[in-house]
């Protein structure tokens, strides 16, 4: 089992050397508990893989994934990069100091307003449509502005519908066909494109889709390189990289992975002359998605047809399970050696049936007041929740060699009138 669990001499879930029950008791429930040097870990191996057989690579992480501010502090100081997908994620990044030049903001569907901010900041920025293009050239000056373009490689993979990102569906990118033209054009108007981004989907396992990825966009620069004169700087690849989440699944072999899209990668450069490019990815999920753990507590079991653990959490804390049916692992924190006994479903406290972290669930017995910790909750946890149902927000605590630092207030009630103004003829 691949899974990222630790267990105490008290039999609670430890997670990065502090105790799951002491930091339910200290910060409340629920909490999402992010362990910083599982990230370091993560990082480090990420980078020191494919930097070791490319050295001219970098990592921008994908922050949608988690935008907590220390996890953002602590990928800095790993001397990562960051792939923004809007002017918000743009503006956290540079106040936490990463400088525009390690920020790539692919934006879609984005204003000409947005487009200036971001080209303000000093970020790199990956257009996605002709339109785009053309908007940033009425608010920059294009003589000498780098950019880059998102292609779609027509090769698309994920871990539900909702998460692929290339082939005819996809909103994302210029098409393969066009990419000739649209260089020509950026250079027409007088920028310098230097770049050229895909990115296939998210949660992948297979490693083949990202071979296929690599052939395609390469195959699309090789063209825009013959046909329109472009010599490119950078490839950027994007990110996709699965975890496991279920205790069958097995974790990406990073050093093979690497080793295998390396040899592609420099095989096409060669093929098309393209020279020596520096290679982008941009992982999110691989990055943070193990290093964190929801911890929520059982307030009510229920046995009615079927039995129901209720927990203090809901869709608006945790909403993969209920958007994209994603399994995560859910173990009783302040009882590990217990064994399974039941099969249960664990239930959130929306009002919506379809608020329900697992159906069917061997777990063992079960008390109310009793931990549970959602575990692989670091990727798309906080950053997706919400305040449905007049919930507040969860807070977050980082842990680091033990000692926990909250990173997040728990939201009050007071936090759901932000905002928001009364007109004066109904106060
Ligand atoms: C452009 C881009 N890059 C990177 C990512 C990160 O994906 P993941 O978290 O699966 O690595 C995404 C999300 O799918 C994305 O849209
Ligand atoms: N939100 C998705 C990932 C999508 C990534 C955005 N392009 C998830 O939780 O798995």
């Amino acid at each position: 089992m691949d899974l990222n669990i630790k267990i105490n001499d008290k039999n609670h879930l430890d997670i990065g050397g502090a105790d799951a029950c002491d930091i339910a008791e200290e910060f409340g429930t629920p909490t999402y508990v992010i362990d910083e040097n599982r990230i370091r870990d993560n990082y480090n191996r990420f980078y020191n893989a494919f930097s070791k057989y490319y050295p001219d690579f970098r990592v921008y992480y994908a922050c949608k994934a988690n935008t907590n501010l220390a996890v953002m502090r602590i990928l800095e100081s790993e001397g990562c990069c960051i792939d923004a997908v809007s002017p918000g994620e743009v503006y956290t990044s540079k106040k936490l100091g990463f400088p525009g030049e390690r920020i790539l903001f692919t934006g879609n569907n984005v204003t000409t307003e947005e487009l200036k901010f971001v080209a303000e900041q000093g970020a790199v920025l990956n257009l996605d449509s002709v339109s785009a293009l053309k908007r940033l050239a009425e608010v920059v000056d294009p003589e000498g502005f780098k950019i880059s373009f998102r292609v779609n490689p027509m090769v698309g993979a994920g871990h539900h519908d909702h998460c692929i990102t290339g082939g005819v569906m996809s909103k994302f990118g210029i098409m393969d066909n066009e990419a000739v033209e649209v260089y020509q054009f950026a250079e027409d108007l007088g920028f310098t494109p230097v770049g050229m981004h895909s990115h296939i989907g998210s949660g992948i396992l297979d490693p083949e889709p990202f071979k296929l990825a690599i052939e395609s966009t390469i195959d699309i620069a090789g063209k825009v390189h013959t046909e329109a004169g472009i010599d490119f700087e950078f490839v950027d690849f994007g990110g996709g990289v699965g975890i496991p989440y279920t205790p069958e699944e097995n974790i990406v072999d990073i050093d093979t992975f690497a080793k295998e899209n390396i040899a592609l990668f420099k095989s096409k450069l060669e093929e098309h002359d393209l020279g020596k490019p520096t290679m982008y990815l941009e992982p999110g999920r691989y990055l943070v998605g193990d290093a964190s753990v929801l911890l929520t507590r059982v307030n009510s079991v229920k046995q009615s047809y079927r039995k129901f653990l209720g927990v203090d959490s809901g869709f608006h804390t945790l909403l993969r399970p209920a958007m994209y049916d994603s399994y995560h692992h859910i173990v009783l924190a302040n009882k590990m050696d217990a064994p399974n006994t039941q099969e249960v479903d664990i239930a959130g406290n929306v009002c919506e049936s379809g608020d329900l972290f697992a159906r069917d669930r061997p777990m063992p017995d079960v008390e109310e007041g009793d931990l549970l910790a959602i575990l692989n909750a670091g990727a798309y946890g906080f950053t997706m929740s919400s305040n449905y149902n007049s919930r507040p927000k969860a807070s977050e605590v980082l842990v680091k060699d033990g000692e926990c630092f909250l990173t997040r207030e728990r939201e009050t009630f007071e936090d759901l009138f932000n905002k928001q103004i009364i007109p004066d003829y109904l106060q």
